[in-house]
């Protein structure tokens, strides 16, 4: 029986149990306040537990985590085994969230979860696969490369494999290590496809090693959120921080995420707006793991309110109060717009994008706007109020600049002590031919 009509809306007889989950389940969803299934659970739990493979279109914030979690810890319930599912996914902290969304739904259950990801003490990982957890949420890097059938990890006797942002596994980038884990884990698992956009990646997969999938689209391929007002903001190029400090200022007290291009646009668009008083925090993926997790709860917590971020955020991160993604750096590859600016207006709720664009990023934005089919709205901005803030930013340039300089310098300098430690620097920082002789 449909549980979704023609215009999408969910049929509000439907609840977590008429969709054939157990009572634990369905109550440790009203427990994390989910009062009914969302769309995109109302569609695919019932043909997730009667055993079919699933690929799943939905939009962003939309609830496809516990549309592919649900019932896998229903069928573990049934059928509980060590090694039993794994979860990849592309970055670190979207396994981290994965984890602990499988933690809150299953733990009543008794279902044990255990995150791999890199950048992280492999000894402790190594003993948490030991422990047999039930659910491996992993980016697939350290899998492939450190435990793959060893420490105890069988993936041979994994019952589910789920790819969340399954077009973004199914790249270039982690073609290698998906194709290893393809290899290993048994034809007759069932395998769930989870994603907000769709690639034809999906379809040679499906052809390869799916039986019988069912799709299940609740949205379209390209699909940005309804309650998302999409903005775009023209700049002159000369003028791109002074433009932001403005809109900054504009939003005050509102949750903000920033997207730029590069790791130390990041670093650097952070010490900028620090340094006009703004309570920032980067993260990026050149900063160690620790950082990386720091910063995020730093921002999740709001005790900090504007995070300057890579794409390394750009996918499934679910931090509910965002009210604003700006997009300092436009995108230029368009499926990731749609990722970016669904950060915000998740789970119903309201939220604004703002693109920035300069004279030369006119045709990225005509790409963008081809790619969800809308146009964004012109966000109006005062140039003389702008200007304003001239002598301040610029002030605040400098010091980035400086700052950026010194840290780069410092790099180098560890570089330089390091090799010079491990007797391998260049001839003239070690002043002789063969180095530091080791110590007898
Ligand atoms: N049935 C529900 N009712 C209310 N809220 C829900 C429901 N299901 C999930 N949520 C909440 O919706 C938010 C978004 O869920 P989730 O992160 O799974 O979205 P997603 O579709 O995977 O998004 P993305 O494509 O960005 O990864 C989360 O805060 C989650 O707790």
């Amino acid at each position: 029986m449909p549980t979704v009509d023609d215009e999408g809306a969910v049929d509000p007889n439907v609840t977590f149990e008429s969709l054939g989950l157990v009572s634990t389940l369905a109550d440790a969803c009203k427990q994390l306040g989910w009062k009914t299934p969302s769309k995109i659970q109302a569609e695919s739990i019932p043909s997730s537990l009667s055993g079919k493979d699933v690929i799943a279109l939905a939009e962003t914030g939309s609830g496809k985590t516990g549309a592919f979690a649900l019932p896998i810890l229903q069928s573990l319930l049934d059928n509980p085994s060590p090694h039993y599912a794994l979860v990849l996914t592309p970055t670190r902290e979207l396994a981290l969230q994965i984890g602990e969304q499988f933690e809150a739904l299953g733990s009543s259950l008794g279902a044990r979860t255990c995150v791999i990801v890199g950048g992280v003490d492999m000894m402790t990982q190594a003993i948490a696969l030991m422990k047999k957890p039930h659910i491996v949420v992993a980016t697939p890097g350290r899998i492939v490369d450190h435990f793959e059938n060893t420490k105890g990890f069988h993936m041979r006797n994994l019952k589910y494999l789920v790819m969340d942002e399954a077009d973004r596994m199914l790249t270039q980038d982690f073609e290698v290590e998906v194709d290893k884990i393809l290899k290993v884990i048994p034809r007759d698992r069932r395998t769930f496809l989870f994603s907000a956009t769709m690639t034809d990646k999906v379809r040679k997969l499906q052809r390869a090693s799916l039986t019988n999938p069912v799709k299940i689209e609740v949205s379209k391929k390209y699909q940005t959120v309804e309650k998302l007002i999409q903005y775009y903001m023209f700049i002159p190029s000369k003028f791109k921080d002074c433009y932001l400090a403005w809109l900054l200022n504009e939003n005050q007290g509102q949750s903000v995420i920033i997207f730029v291009s590069t790791c130390a646009n990041a670093q650097r668009t952070a010490i900028l707006l620090n340094n006009l008083g703004f309570s920032t925090i980067p993260l990026h993926g050149q900063m160690p793991q620790t950082k990386r997790i720091g910063s995020l709860n730093k921002f999740k917590s709001q005790n900090k309110s504007i995070l300057i971020a890579t794409d390394v955020a750009s996918r499934g991160l679910d931090i509910p109060h965002v009210d604003i993604v700006v997009n300092f750096d436009i995108p230029t590859n368009s499926k990731d717009y749609i990722h970016r600016v669904g950060r915000t207006a998740r789970a119903g709720r309201a939220g604004k994008s703002v693109t920035m664009v300069t004279q030369y990023d006119v045709e990225l934005l005509q790409r963008i706007e081809k790619l969800i089919e809308k146009k964004l709205a012109n966000y109006p901005s005062e140039e003389e109020e702008v200007m304003l803030m001239l002598e301040r930013v610029t002030e605040a340039q400098r010091f980035a600049a400086m700052n950026m300089k010194d840290a780069e310098q410092a790099k180098k300098q560890g570089k330089r002590d390091r090799e010079e430690m491990s007797g391998g620097g260049s001839k003239s920082s070690r002043g002789g031919k063969g180095g530091f002789k080791k110590r007898k």
